[in-house]
């Protein structure tokens, strides 16, 4: 802003800034309206085709109409918003950002999409570093039209006379950063700022690490890294997908508008607990339990676990079936020499078993032709009398016990519910007898998050007899390569392939069967072993060395994004440092970005936090926030039997300080019973309803990842004392506030909290 101008100059330029930029805006509209109009017509021309006509024809209605369907979606999805800034060069050209790029009848660019190179000065030029920009300009919209604008000259002689006496200023970032929270977390493409396009930008492959305190922007960065990804890379990550894991299912929610208000569809969001196809575990383990489930010897238990379902008949006499009114017996030396030739084929376990399966089959055939005087088999009699026996009920019976069949559900849930096999299994493992104790639980038990790991591990060992499936598969790969080579064609025909939004594989995947209709993300979803493109953690802490076992399955490239903070680590199996998870995999190949800005919690409020950091993490440095919040943060001494009366008149009192925003109450999973009690039509955080109520009751573990106006911390004592990595929760609990905390408490107030205003409930 030019300091000399007087206030009705400024006034002036304002508005006149608004003319400009909403004839722009309008044009862009248009423009818009334009696009989405034929597309929507393309897709009803290409419906009404009806079902005739050749191969050819049908090929390329098709074609027609999953794009254009997915043209409308996407011309629709960037309607709020549209264009939000703009950027002038010292050359004189200028160019509007938005969220996807507009072009004009002459081909001419209306609108930049964010994630384009030409867009990329918009986020990075500083006053000290400004490139060729002589100035931003960040549009404020509503609906369609200009209500705000707000430059940053890098150069005021560059500038045009009429542009001078545009010049309007004002702070987008700290606009943003005040408004009243939705309880959905928005995207942040107009106010992206230089530390987070670093981020946001950076390249495919590799490990990306980003540290960074509470609020630093590290999810909302790392989901329009995603963005940026499936746009500069739509050819790999679009049929590969990319995968984001978040720490739990309200988190997902928390941030489930971002990519879609950004026009993309195909990540896949997964907490840990879902990641195995047909569980869908929610229930954490007491911290005893999820800690020893985390352990990297977990590993070596599970392999144990399965060596253990290979056995030998414990009989002197070996395994001994009746079939057909006659005892047939093969030797435990020739189960042994079995036993041990299909473990040396070093497969998956129910791999494995067909080999023993026929080696076991072959000897009981020899007996049972030895027993009926027949003469010596040949290799043809072999065959047919293993399939004579295998039908038996009794001979899959018996073998079944030395080498069952297994899935990853029933080797778990057998091994957890048998306390001689656990201690046999754990011993071998080099695990102690009360680790096995810690372990053991009834067949009945609901799988637990910390479980999933730990089936995923089985699924590994076990494997799934899936020859059958092959020989199909490969029938099946020559026709999809005679398909894929007449699709390019269509493709070439059509010159869909030049606009990127289609390749021939996806087109002959789509086409082939209802199955394969299916999205990148449904399809991922349901397969155990697809290897994703791309995988974003956040919360990443909080992932077990287990957890990361699996997870790192799920890229084999290793293209993943790694978000979090290890000084909010609250799961006790979870990360004390990067290095410690990540080198197993890479061996120090991985880059770190650290982000050290708060955007979210104001300074007075980030103070307090700091204090609790510096007692339960010495060393941490916690981020500085970016703005100031004015209501200074508060205790307020309540008595456990005053909490019925005290807490809902606290709740009403912030509900009513904040007007339209979200209020949250904070303890520990010990008090949250007797807090839903005092607070009972506040929905809990692990219910849907949590984000869209005014207010809602929350575990510090449901609180990651989420924010609020107004935060109540109710019991931090309590909090500390709840588990083992209790004060990093407390951390968690005080910075979730954008602009009020109070901390209720019983006892003394905890010294690292000495810095809060006290005042009366
Ligand atoms: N550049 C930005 N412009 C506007 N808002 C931003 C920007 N960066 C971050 N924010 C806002 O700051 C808040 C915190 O961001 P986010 O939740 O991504 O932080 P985080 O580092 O993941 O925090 P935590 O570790 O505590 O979960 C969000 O409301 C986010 O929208």
């Amino acid at each position: 802003m030019d300091p000399c101008q007087s206030t009705s100059s400024r006034e002036e330029a304002r508005r006149a800034a608004l003319r400009q930029e909403q004839a722009h805006l309008t044009r862009l509209y248009t423009r818009l309206d334009a696009v989405r109009e034929r597309a929507e017509t393309a897709l009803r021309e290409a419906h009404g085709r009806g079902g005739g006509g050749t191969r050819q024809a049908l090929i390329e209605r098709e074609v027609t109409a999953e794009e254009q369907a997915r043209l409308v979606a996407r011309f629709s999805s960037v309607e709020r918003g549209l264009c939000f800034g703009r950027i002038d060069h010292r050359d004189g050209e200028s160019f509007h950002i938005g969220r996807i790029g507009l072009r004009d009848e002459e081909h001419e660019p209306l609108l930049i999409d964010w994630r384009a190179p030409a867009a990329r000065l918009f986020y990075t030029a500083t006053p000290q570093t400004p490139g060729s920009l002589v100035r931003r300009r960040h549009l404020h919209t509503r609906d369609r039209t200009v209500v705000g604008v707000e430059d940053e000259v890098f150069d005021l002689d560059g500038l045009t006379e009429e542009d001078r006496r545009t010049l309007v200023g004002e702070a987008a970032l700290l606009a943003a950063l005040r408004r009243g929270r939705t309880g959905r977390m928005s995207d942040i493409v107009a106010t992206i700022q230089a530390e987070q396009d670093q981020v946001i930008r950076s390249g495919l492959a590799g490990v990306l690490v980003v540290q960074g305190g509470p609020g630093t922007g590290k999810t909302v960065a790392a989901l329009h890294r995603a963005a940026y990804l499936l746009y500069t890379h739509r050819d790999t990550l679009a049929r590969r997908g990319v995968l984001i894991i978040g720490p739990n299912p309200t988190f997902l929610r928390y941030i489930g508008q971002v990519l879609p208000s950004l026009g993309e569809t195909d990540a896949v969001p997964a907490t840990v607990g879902e990641l195995f196809p047909g569980v869908r575990a929610t229930e954490t383990e007491e911290p005893s339990a999820a800690l020893l489930k985390g352990d990297p010897r977990m590993a070596r238990l599970v392999a144990e676990a399965v060596r253990d379902r290979q056995r030998t008949p414990r009989d002197g006499d070996g395994l001994r079936v009746e079939v057909d009114d006659m005892e047939l017996r093969v030797g435990q030396d020739v189960c042994r020499r079995a036993r041990d030739r299909a473990r040396g084929l070093r497969k998956p376990h129910n791999i494995a078993r067909k080999l023993y399966v026929n080696d076991v089959l072959k000897d009981l055939a020899l007996d049972q032709a030895r027993r009926l005087g027949r003469p010596p088999l040949d290799d043809e009699d072999v065959r047919y009398a293993r399939a004579s026996l295998w039908a038996e009920p009794t001979v899959r019976a018996a073998i079944d016990r030395l080498w069952p069949y297994l899935t990853p559900q029933r080797l778990l849930t057998e091994l957890f519910a048998d306390p001689a096999a656990l201690q046999r299994v754990a011993r071998r493992a080099g695990l102690g007898p009360d680790e096995a104790r810690t372990l053991l639980r009834p067949a009945t038990t609901r799988w637990t998050v910390s479980d999933v790991p730990l089936l995923d591990e089985a699924a590994e060992l076990l494997g799934e007899d899936d020859s059958a499936a092959r020989a199909l598969e490969r029938v099946a790969a020559e026709e999809r390569r005679a398909e894929e080579r007449y699709a390019q064609g269509v493709l070439e025909l059509t010159g869909l392939s030049e606009q990127g939004f289609l390749d021939a594989r996806a087109l002959a995947e789509r086409h082939r069967d209802p199955g394969a209709r299916l999205t990148t993300a449904e399809r991922a979803w349901a397969d155990r072993r697809w290897a994703y493109g791309h995988v974003i953690v956040d919360e990443a802490q909080e992932l077990s060395a287990m957890a990361w076992r699996m997870v790192m399955r799920r890229v084999p490239t290793r293209s993943l994004t790694i978000v979090g903070d290890v000084a909010q680590t609250s799961d006790p199996a979870g990360a004390r440092s990067w290095a410690e998870m990540l080198d197993p995999y890479v061996g120090g190949r991985w880059r770190e970005t650290r982000l050290l800005v708060n955007y979210r919690t104001p300074a007075e409020i980030m103070e307090v936090a700091a204090d609790v950091l510096a007692e339960v993490a010495p060393g941490q440095q916690p981020p500085e926030s970016v703005r100031d919040g004015g209501t200074p943060p508060r205790a307020v001494r309540m008595a456990t039997a005053e909490l019925p009366e005290g807490l809902p008149r606290l709740v009403e009192a912030e509900r009513a300080a904040i007007g339209e925003g979200r209020v949250a109450v904070i303890t520990a999973r010990s008090r949250v019973a007797e807090v839903r009690a005092a607070l009972p039509d506040l929905p809990s955080g692990a219910t849907p309803e949590a984000l869209d109520s005014p207010a809602t009751t929350l575990t510090t573990t449901e609180a990651k990842g989420l924010e609020f106006d107004a935060v109540i911390v109710v019991d931090p004592d309590g909090i500390v004392a709840d588990s083992p990595k209790g004060g990093h929760d407390l951390y968690v609990a005080v910075t979730r506030a954008t602009r009020r905390l109070t901390v209720v408490h019983h006892g003394e107030l905890p010294s690292m909290l000495g810095r809060l205003r006290r005042v009366r409930g």
